[in-house]
């Protein structure tokens, strides 16, 4: 048995920033990461780095095969440097093993027929989230089915692509296809995509990846999927059967305990097989904590980030902030313009506030919106009139995965919206229009 003071599973965004702060500090530290092709973790090698890098290739003009060039690049660059920033530290053992829990604080681990136990003082399971699959008959068996991991290793793109699930990954992977080319079809049981945004502005989106040539079938299960020779049938229940060169399934991602050895422990599991914890992150079990996507909460890297935060200080004796106080977290969807909100929607808002001001300027109204050559898109802001305090924002338009903090900020430091309404900003930017659009109010 190898004791550690501190035992990170999974190299998540969390374990490993705790990790590093702990072996900073003198402290014998393991991280135990199951594949050496996921140093980093899933936002580094499948998630959202891959992603972007893909979707700014494709922006970029380049084709297919040097978008996938320059992501592979980008991928093995962070992987390595990720494996180094942690294997460098002489307080730092990195153990490439799949972990399994034994009992509540060890580990055992196993890598090439050798078996080994780690015992930590304080452990914490960072293991994530994988795709779900769906009962559907055909998903698994059918060629040319993937998952959107298998699908980023592709070395040639389908002429025709069906993505089943038209969430934040199937419609990131539907704009960047369209944009290489490929004729993409998102089929998915909802009636419409982007559920919880404002309305008009998920039928807007729903139109501007339309024009780049996407189709969508919506409302519609799918029954089963089979091959036609190399093709892809997908059977739907109001389309019927539709065909194409390769399927995307993209239907959520289930937290990663599966195959943990967490019956072998005193941590609890929710039904869905996310692991239950309390306000400091903190399982069943004193000193075991769990982190990220495995704890159920929202699958956001920077949300694994904060995580990280909140264990951080509880470590190290300061309470004060647990995931009960994180509020307002904002989130961008990296569509073509960008779709970024942070706070209460329009429809909560003047249902939570009785004296709710909401207004929309399109972009196709901004200067920034003409030097762009970009007219697409609107921000709408929302506004207590009672305390001119900032409730909500959408900003849909180029660059509001950027802007989109700015309102963070102004909210949870209870800025007015006439502080933003009279504030110097660049210009030529699209930050700018914040002066107009609270103007509006
Ligand atoms: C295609 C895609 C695009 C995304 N885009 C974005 C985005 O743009 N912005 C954003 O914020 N989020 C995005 N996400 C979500 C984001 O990637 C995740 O929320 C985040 O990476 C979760 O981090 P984590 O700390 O929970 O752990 P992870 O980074 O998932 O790390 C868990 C690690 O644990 C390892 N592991 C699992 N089980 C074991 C075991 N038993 N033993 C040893 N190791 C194990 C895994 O191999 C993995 O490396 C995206 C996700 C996907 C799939
Ligand atoms: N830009 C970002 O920040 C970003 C990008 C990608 C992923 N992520 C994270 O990863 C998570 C997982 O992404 P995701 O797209 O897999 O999940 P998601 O929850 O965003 O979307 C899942 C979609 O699948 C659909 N669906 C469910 N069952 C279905 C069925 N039987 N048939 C057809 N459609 C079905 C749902 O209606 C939904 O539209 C996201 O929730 C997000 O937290 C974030």
């Amino acid at each position: 048995m190898v004791k550690y003071d501190l035992l990170v599973v999974g190299f998540g965004k969390a374990g490993k920033t705790l990790a590093a702060t702990f072996a900073k500090e003198g402290k014998k530290v393991a991280v135990v990461e199951e594949s050496s092709a996921m140093y980093g973790g899933t936002c580094i090698n499948i998630g959202c780095i891959p992603t972007k890098t893909l979707i700014v290739a494709a922006d970029n003009k380049k084709d297919f095969t040097e978008a996938k060039a320059t992501r592979d690049a980008v991928v093995s660059k962070l992987n390595a440097k990720n494996f180094a920033m942690l294997d460098s530290s002489p307080n730092i053992d990195v153990y490439t093993a799949h972990a399994k829990f034994v009992s509540n604080k060890v580990v055992e681990i196993s890598a090439n027929g050798e078996t080994k136990q780690l015992e930590g003082e304080i452990v914490v399971i960072n293991t994530g989230a994988k795709n779900n699959v769906l009962p559907i008959p055909g998903l698994t068996t059918s060629k040319n089915v993937y998952d959107s991991t298998e699908f980023q290793k592709l070395e040639k793109a389908p002429k025709t692509l069906g993505i089943i699930g038209g969430g934040n990954i199937g419609l990131e992977f539907a704009n960047l296809y369209a944009r290489l080319g490929v004729k993409v079809t998102v089929i998915d049981f909802a009636p419409g995509i982007l559920g919880r945004e404002d309305k008009d502005i998920a039928e807007l989106a729903q139109g501007y990846l339309e024009e780049a040539g996407i189709e969508f079938k919506l409302g519609t299960a799918t029954k089963e999927i089979r091959n036609n020779g190399e093709l892809v049938v997908v059977d739907t229940e109001k389309y019927g059967e539709l065909e194409f060169e390769a399927v995307l399934h993209a239907t959520g991602r289930r937290a990663n305990t599966e195959g943990l050895g967490l019956e072998n422990t005193d941590i609890e599991l929710r039904p869905n097989g996310t692991i239950v914890v309390d306000e400091f992150c903190q399982t069943a079990v004193e000193n075991v904590f769990a982190v990220g996507d495995v704890n159920g909460g929202l699958q956001f890297t920077y949300v694994s980030l904060d995580d990280f935060r909140v264990v951080n200080g509880y470590l190290h004796g300061n309470k004060e902030y647990t995931t009960a106080d994180r509020k307002n977290v904002p989130y961008s969807t990296f569509i073509s313009p960008a779709l970024s909100h942070v706070g209460l929607h329009k429809e909560e808002a003047e249902a939570a506030y009785p004296n709710v001001a909401v207004a929309s300027l399109p972009v196709a109204n901004m200067p920034r919106g003409a030097v762009n050559q970009d007219p697409r898109g609107l921000f709408r802001v929302t506004v207590d009139k009672d305390t001119n305090l900032i409730l909500g924002a959408t900003l849909f338009g180029k660059n509001s995965e950027e802007i989109i903090n700015l309102i963070k900020m102004a909210i949870d430091n209870k800025i007015p919206y006439t502080y933003i309404r009279d504030q110097i900003f660049t210009h030529p930017t699209m930050a700018e229009n914040l002066n107009d659009v609270f103007k509006l109010i």
